[in-house]
């Protein structure tokens, strides 16, 4: 069974970004992917925006979205399952902030701060980052905990959102709600 909201479930936040090959897709792939683990279930999903690249800039544009997930595995199991699946869709890495089929960051994990060398909660990087919090603001307009106070302020505080396009909607679980927009 899919992990439900109860008590031992915990609310999760991710970051997705693609910039080579069928973005749109291998990003739906990478959702689906998550959703099919029993013990993660997803629970909204953001729009799809194309954006422009940021740091290393000489690269295609990505498409960015970010999805809320409620889990049963630890911070640490939920970031291993996700990069399973950045190589199961053929993720290779080759330069830092360089293009990628498939990149998931997790942005933040319920009650949870951590500093170790594989696993930094929330992300050190998401408040500086237009493309990470546009999409994270559709996913947590919702919730009445921190995370929509956290995202709101850092979106305040950015001194740079352009480059940043609406380019479909995402009605998760309809997948069709994708095609046609
Ligand atoms: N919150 C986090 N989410 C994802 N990866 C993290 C996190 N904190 C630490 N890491 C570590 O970062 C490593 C490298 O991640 P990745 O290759 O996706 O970086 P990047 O996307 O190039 O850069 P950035 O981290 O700035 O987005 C991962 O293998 C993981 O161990
Ligand atoms: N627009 C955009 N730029 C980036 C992205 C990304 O997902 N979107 N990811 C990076 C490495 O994490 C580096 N630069």
């Amino acid at each position: 069974m899919n992990a439900q909201s109860t008590s031992d479930t915990s609310e999760a936040y991710i970051a997705l970004g693609a910039n080579l090959g069928d973005r749109e897709q291998t990003l739906m792939s990478a959702i689906m992917m998550l959703d099919k683990q029993e013990d993660i279930k997803v629970t909204a999903c953001s729009d799809l925006y194309e954006t422009d690249p940021v740091g290393y800039t000489d690269q295609p544009a990505f498409i960015n979205m970010a999805i809320s997930v409620n889990t049963t595995l630890s911070p640490q199991e939920l970031l291993d399952r996700m990069l399973e699946i950045e190589n199961q869709l053929g993720r290779v890495r080759h330069i830092r902030w360089g293009p990628r089929t498939v990149d998931l960051d997790l942005l933040w994990y319920e009650g949870v701060e951590m500093n170790t060398e594989t696993l930094i909660l929330p992300h050190p990087r998401m408040q500086e980052r237009a493309f990470v919090l546009v999409p994270l603001s559709d996913v947590v307009r919702e919730k009445s905990d921190n995370i929509s106070y956290f995202v709101q302020t850092a979106i305040e505080s950015l001194d740079e959102r352009d480059g940043i396009r609406r380019w479909k909607t995402c009605n998760w679980p309809d997948e069709s709600a994708l095609s046609g927009n």
